[in-house]
């Protein structure tokens, strides 16, 4: 599990309670807490206390071989993305093994197809859930955290040497408390995805608010819808075909979850890089390449952008 965050802490945690070996990689105070004490998970009423090997990436690389796993998945912020492609590149070079993706945003499997090959890519995505880094060592998860992932772009085709280790995946995953789906059409799902993390997660940045305070909010509920109406208008860039049912539908997902800090907010808390790039950026180029306006987006990013917020 490469970046032992909020996302990957957590699904990791839950495969090693099941029984599965996993490797985290971590760095900083959080890896020399997971050396030291392992990997403490508060998840819905649970603790979840895991101890597996947690290793920088120097370290993953000299001590482990990429054939060694059966997925390496990448659950990094995708500001990350493209410098650990780099620092990992060659070594995940040197076998075939498959990666999955489990970020936000629509540009980061491209990147790891551009660097290790089409076929090696599961496209995926986590759902439903909030995760965090609370301390060294600790993290805090709510939600049904569901994965969805596919062949990356869209693979319908059931010879795809793909399909046999997602449907393993997804049995391993269930088993291990994980609901999750396979999907024929992964990139369409990255898009409803991107629906939801940009009505939600720049304008939660730039406000300080959870994610119901600002659904139900008469004024910040408008800029929401406006801001996934223009993501799910942008995807047509990509080939992907969103209208308003996909829109009220994730606007209703994300109404129903946990109050929640999105990502971005804690990001912004912390005082970490944003994955505004990722999120507002990626629908701006689309809908800039599509020559269509995206009015709402312009403006939360550019606050952003300029430190507002
Ligand atoms: N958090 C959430 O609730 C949700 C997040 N997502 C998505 O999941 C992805 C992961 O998010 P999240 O779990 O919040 O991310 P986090 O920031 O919590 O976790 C990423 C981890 O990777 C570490 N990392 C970054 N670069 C390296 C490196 N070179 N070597 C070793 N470790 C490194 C980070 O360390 P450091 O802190 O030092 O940078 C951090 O511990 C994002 O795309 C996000 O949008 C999706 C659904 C919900
Ligand atoms: C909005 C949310 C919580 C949905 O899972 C998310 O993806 C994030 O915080 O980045």
């Amino acid at each position: 599990m490469i970046g032992a965050g909020g996302v990957g802490g957590y699904y990791g945690a839950r495969l090693a309670e099941a029984g599965h070996r996993v490797v985290l990689t971590a760095r900083g105070a959080h890896l020399a807490a997971l050396k030291k004490k392992g990997l403490l998970v508060h998840y819905e009423n649970r603790q979840i206390e895991c101890r597996v090997p947690a290793v920088d990436h120097a370290t993953l690389m000299q001590d482990y071989q990429p054939g060694d796993f059966d997925v390496v998945a990448i659950a990094l912020k995708s500001t990350a993305t493209k410098a650990v492609l780099d620092e990992l590149g060659p070594w995940l070079a040197q076998s075939d093994v498959p990666v999955l993706s489990l970020q936000n945003g629509v540009d980061n499997e491209p990147l790891i197809a551009k660097r290790l090959g089409e076929s090696r890519v599961l496209g995926g995505l986590a759902v439903r859930i909030g995760g965090h880094i609370v301390g060294p060592g600790v993290v805090e998860a709510e939600g049904v955290a569901q994965i969805i992932m596919g062949e990356w772009p869209v693979v319908p085709d059931e010879q795809d040497a793909r399909r046999p280790l997602l449907e393993i995946l997804q049995t391993a995953f269930e088993k291990a408390g994980i609901p999750s789906m396979v999907s024929d059409n992964i990139r369409s799902e990255l898009w409803r995805k991107l629906v939801i993390n940009n009505g939600v997660n720049p304008i939660s940045a730039l406000t300080g608010l959870d994610t119901q305070s600002l659904t139900r909010h008469p004024r910040f509920s408008q800029i929401v819808q406006g801001m996934m109406a223009e993501a799910a208008a942008a995807a047509k860039a990509d080939g992907v075909e969103l209208g308003k049912a996909d829109v009220d539908e994730m606007f209703a997902l994300i109404s129903s979850f946990n109050a929640i800090k999105t990502s971005m907010l804690v990001d912004k808390e912390k005082g970490r890089p944003l994955e505004l790039d990722g999120i507002a950026g990626a629908v701006l180029r689309r809908s800039n390449e599509l020559g269509i306006d995206a009015p709402y987006t312009t403006t939360v990013n550019a606050l952003l952008e300029h430190g507002l917020g």
